[in-house]
C-alpha cells in the first residue's frame, strides 16, 4: 500500500481515493478533514498521475495553504509548486490578471486594500456635497462590500425597490448612487477592491462562457477546505467551475461556522447537495487532534445548539488532564496566571513555548497577556493583528501623550496634527516643521502658537485650536495623574468619538482598544505600588515594557496569541482560553437572538477544539471596563462543560523568587504520571544521579556551550544552548541518560566538568 494510506483510517481512505466525482465532508473538528484534502490531492498527482497544473485547492487563509503544500511537497516533491492552491482571493486574482482585459481592465490592475476602498468612499461622499456623519465611509463600504458579496451589482441595487426602502429607512437614500460611482470611480482608476476579485471573476464567467469554458476545462479537480466560511460569491464560483468534470471536494463543520456576519453562507452545504445529487458524503468520526476530556466537553458544548448536524465524535485519545479553570482576581492577574501557568508547564513537561497558544474573544484583551508575558520573558507572536501597542489607534493617543509632555517630539506632532481631520493638510505641516527651523530656533511648539506669522488665516486658525488644546492638555500634566490626563486626551481630541461612531467590526475593535489603553492607565494609577503616578511615569512604563520589539524577532518557537477567529483550523498542545465571562464571551453584542448566541456558541466550540492535551479556561472576577473597574460574572459557556471534566486550578502567579514552583517543575519531570501531594513524595518519584563526591555547583555565568556539565539529578550532560538575558537564565542541556532538558539556572546545580 502507498505509505502515506497507512496512516488513515477507512472513511478517510475512502475520502482520499474515490477522486471522481462530487464528494462532501462535513465532520466534527480534529477528525481529519484537511488531512483528508491534503492526502487525496498527492493521491491524485502520485497515483493517477494528475498534473498539479489541473487542481485548484481553496483555503481559508494563506497560511493553511503554505502549510497544505509543504505536507503535499513531502509525498511529491517539488511538483506539488505547481497546484492552484490558496485563498479564494489570491487563486482568483492571480485568473483575473490573465482574464481582466475582458471586462475593461488593465492587466496590471491595483488591488485596493480596505483602506484605499475607505478613502475613495469618504472622497466620493464630500464631492456629492453628502453629510459624512450620515454616509459614514465605513458603513456606506461595508454596505456595498455586503452588496458585492451576494452578487448584486449597482445596477441591481439602484432597481431594486426593496433596497431603496431600507436605505430609506436608514436615511441614507444615496447610497444606491454613491455603490454606482464607486464602482465607476475604481473602473476608471484600473482597481479592484477584495470584493471584486470575487464578484469579477462572477461577471467573467457570466458574461465569457468561452473563459468559463477554458477554465472548466482546465481544472480537472477542485477541493475546498472550511465549506462552511464560504459566501454566496465563492460558492457560485466553484460551482461553475466544476461544471465539466464534477470533481469537487469539499470538507468542513456546520459546527464551526464563525463568519456569519461576514456574509457566510452556511446554507452552502444544503445547496451542494441539491447542487451535485450524486454527491458521495463521507462521515468521519474518530477525532484524532484531543484528549477525550477535551472531545467529551466539545461534544456537550455543542448539544445546545439547534440547528448542528448531528454528528457521533470520538476518540481513541488517553482521557489526558481534565480541563483547567483558572478563577482571577483581575485581568492583571488573569494575565499574570497564564503567564506562570506557561512557564510551568514548560518546565514540567519540556515543552516549547510554540505548543502554545493564548486566545481570546476580542483584540483588546491582548494587552494584559502580552505585558505578564513579557514581564516573564516568554515569547511570544500575535497572528492576524499587530502587538498592542504597536496598534494605529493606541499609537494614535500614545502621540497626544507624548506631545503634551514634550512638544518638540516631531514624529508625534506629524502623527496627531491633523487627526482627527482638522483641515491643516500635509503642506501646512511642512511649513509648521520649517518655520520652526527658521524662526524659531527649531521650537515646534514656539512654530503652533505663532502661526499667524507664516500661515494664511484660515490654516492659522486651525492651528491655534489645536494649541489650545494642547495646552490644556500639557497644563493637566502638570497637576493631574496620567489617568485624569488620558482620559481627557482621548475625549478632547474626539478620538474616542469619531471611533465610537464608527459601527463596523474594525471601528469597534479600535474602539475598544483605546478603550483598553484608558484601563491601562487606570490600573497604573490605582496601583499603590505605583508612587509617582504622573503621565511621565506612565509613558516611561510604556516605552520599557515595548522596549524589545518581539514582531521583529523571527525565533520560531513563541507562544501565540490571537483571537478565537484566527484560530480556526489550527491545533496546539495547551490552549488557554481567557476571558470566560458573560457579556465577553459570550459578546455582550451577541445576546440579542438564538442565532446570534448559537454563532457564538460555534466560535466557543471552536476555541476549545483547538486544544490537543491540556485545556485551560480562565475568567477574572473583575476589569477595568471603560476606566472603571467592574465585577464581572462567570460566562454561562462554562456550565456546558460537564463538570467531570474540569476542576478549579489553585495557581499561584509565579515570580521569580517563588522556589517552590520551580522545584516542582523538576521533581515532575521525573515522575510525570505521578500527581504528588509532598515535596517528599516529589522526591521519592524522582531516581536520583548519585553526584560525584563533594558536589559543588559552579557559577553559572562560567557556563559556555558545548562545555561538559554534570547534575545532581539527571547526571552527565552537555549544554546545547545558553539563554542568559533576563530574570529567568536558562540552559539547555543533553544529559546522557534522561535526553534533552532545558534547565532554570537559578535553581538547577550544576558543575561543570573540565
Ligand atoms: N488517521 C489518522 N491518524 C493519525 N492522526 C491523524 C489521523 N487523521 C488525522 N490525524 C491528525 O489529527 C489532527 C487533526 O486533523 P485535521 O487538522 O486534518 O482535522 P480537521 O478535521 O481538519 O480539524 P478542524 O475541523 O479543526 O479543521 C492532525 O494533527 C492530524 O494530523
Ligand atoms: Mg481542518
Amino acid at each position: 500500500m502507498l505509505n502515506y494510506l497507512e496512516g488513515l483510517n477507512e472513511p478517510q481512505r475512502e475520502g482520499v481515493v474515490n477522486t471522481e466525482g462530487p464528494c462532501m465532508i462535513i465532520a466534527g473538528a480534529g477528525s481529519g478533514k484537511t488531512r483528508v484534502l491534503t492526502m487525496r490531492i498527492a493521491h491524485l498527482i502520485k497515483a493517477h498521475g494528475v498534473d498539479p497544473f489541473s487542481i485548484m485547492a481553496l483555503t481559508f487563509t494563506n497560511k493553511a495553504a503554505s502549510e497544505m503544500r509543504e505536507r503535499i511537497e513531502k509525498e511529491v516533491g517539488q511538483e506539488a509548486r505547481n497546484l492552484w492552491m490558496g485563498t479564494f482571493h489570491s487563486i482568483f486574482a492571480r485568473i483575473l490578471r490573465f482574464e481582466c482585459d475582458k471586462l475593461g481592465y488593465p492587466k496590471d490592475f491595483t488591488i485596493y486594500d480596505t483602506d484605499d476602498s475607505k478613502q475613495l468612499v469618504k472622497q466620493i461622499v464630500k464631492e456629492m456635497g453628502l453629510d459624512d456623519k450620515i454616509y459614514k465611509p465605513n458603513v456606506v463600504f461595508n454596505r456595498i462590500s455586503g452588496a458585492k458579496n451576494k452578487l448584486v451589482s449597482w445596477k441591481e441595487y439602484i432597481s431594486n425597490p426593496l433596497f431603496k426602502a431600507d436605505d430609506e429607512s436608514a436615511r441614507k437614500p444615496r447610497l444606491g448612487e454613491i455603490y454606482k460611482t464607486y464602482v465607476q470611480r475604481c473602473f476608471k482608476a484600473g482597481a479592484m477592491d477584495f470584493d471584486d476579485l470575487l464578484f469579477n471573476t462572477n461577471v467573467l464567467f457570466k458574461e465569457h462562457p468561452d473563459v468559463l469554458h477554458k477554465y472548466q476545462h482546465r481544472f480537472r479537480y477542485i477541493l475546498v477546505d472550511e465549506f462552511q466560511d464560504t459566501n454566496v460569491s465563492q460558492y457560485l464560483i466553484t460551482k461553475k467551475l466544476a461544471g465539466v468534470h464534477g470533481n469537487i471536494c469539499v470538507v468542513g463543520d456546520d459546527a464551526q461556522s464563525i463568519y456569519a456576519f461576514r456574509g457566510a453562507e452556511i446554507e452552502n452545504i444544503l445547496n451542494f447537495e441539491k447542487d451535485f445529487p450524486d454527491l458521495r458524503t463521507i462521515k468521519l468520526e474518530q477525532n484524532y487532534r484531543s484528549t477525550q476530556h477535551i472531545v467529551d466537553a466539545a461534544n456537550g458544548i455543542i448539544r445546545n445548539n439547534t440547528g448542528q448536524l448531528p454528528k457521533n465524535v470520538w476518540t481513541a485519545n488517553p482521557q489526558g488532564e481534565s480541563i483547567e479553570l483558572i478563577q482571577a482576581a483581575s485581568d492583571t492577574e488573569e494575565g499574570r496566571l497564564v503567564a506562570s501557568a506557561i512557564f510551568e508547564e514548560k518546565m514540567r513537561k519540556q515543552w516549547r513555548s510554540q505548543d502554545f497558544a493564548v486566545l481570546y474573544r476580542t483584540n483588546s484583551q491582548s494587552r494584559s497577556l502580552e505585558e505578564a508575558l513579557r514581564r516573564m520573558n516568554i515569547k511570544y507572536k500575535i497572528v492576524g493583528g499587530l502587538s498592542f501597542y504597536q496598534r494605529k489607534e493606541i499609537k494614535d493617543v500614545l502621540a497626544y501623550l507624548r506631545f503634551a509632555i514634550n512638544p518638540q517630539d516631531e514624529q508625534s506632532f506629524r502623527r496627531i496634527i491633523n487627526l482627527p481631520k482638522r483641515g491643516i493638510g500635509p503642506t501646512s505641516v511642512d511649513k509648521i516643521i520649517m518655520a520652526a527651523g527658521t524662526r524659531y530656533d527649531g521650537s515646534i511648539w514656539e512654530a503652533v502658537c505663532r502661526p499667524a506669522e507664516y500661515l494664511p488665516a484660515r490654516a492659522a486658525n486651525a492651528v491655534l485650536g489645536f494649541k489650545d488644546m494642547v495646552e490644556a492638555f500639557r497644563y493637566d500634566a502638570t497637576r493631574k495623574d496620567a489617568y485624569e490626563v488620558t482620559r481627557r486626551v482621548a475625549k478632547d481630541t474626539g478620538i474616542i468619538k469619531m471611533l465610537y461612531e464608527d459601527k463596523t467590526v474594525e471601528g469597534l475593535t479600535r474602539y475598544e482598544n483605546v478603550q483598553e489603553l484608558i484601563n491601562a492607565v487606570k490600573e497604573f494609577t490605582d496601583n499603590p505600588e505605583v508612587e509617582d503616578k504622573s503621565l511621565t511615569a506612565f509613558l516611561q512604563e510604556v516605552s520599557l515594557l515595548t522596549g524589545v520589539d518581539q514582531d521583529k524577532d523571527d525565533d520560531p518557537d513563541k507562544v501565540t496569541l490571537m483571537t478565537v477567529h484566527m484560530a480556526k483550523g489550527l491545533e496546539f498542545k495547551h490552549v488557554f482560553l481567557v476571558g470566560m465571562e458573560e457579556d465577553l464571551f459570550p459578546s455582550q453584542m451577541m445576546l440579542g437572538s438564538r442565532k446570534d448566541l448559537e454563532e457564538e456558541r460555534r466560535l466557543f466550540y471552536v476555541a476549545v477544539t483547538r486544544a490537543q492535551s491540556k485545556l485551560t479556561l480562565t475568567f477574572a472576577l473583575s476589569r477595568y471596563r471603560f476606566g472603571r473597574l467592574t465585577y464581572g460574572e462567570r460566562s454561562r459557556f462554562l456550565d456546558e462543560i460537564g463538570p467531570e471534566h474540569m476542576n478549579l486550578s489553585s495557581r499561584k502567579v509565579h515570580t521569580s523568587t517563588t522556589k517552590p514552583a520551580s522545584e516542582l517543575s523538576f521533581a515532575r519531570i521525573s515522575a510525570p504520571t505521578k500527581k504528588p501531594t509532598t515535596l517528599g513524595a516529589r522526591m521519592a518519584g524522582a531516581k536520583p544521579h548519585k553526584p560525584s563526591e563533594g558536589f559543588a555547583p559552579s557559577d553559572p555565568s562560567k557556563l559556555a556551550v558545548g562545555q561538559k556539565v554534570e547534575h545532581q539529578k539527571f547526571g552527565f550532560g552537555t549544554v546545547e544552548a545558553l539563554d542568559m538575558d533576563g530574570m529567568n537564565k536558562r540552559a539547555k542541556v543533553a544529559f546522557d541518560k534522561v535526553g534533552s532538558k532545558t534547565l532554570l539556572l537559578s535553581f538547577a546545580k550544576l558543575r561543570i566538568l573540565d
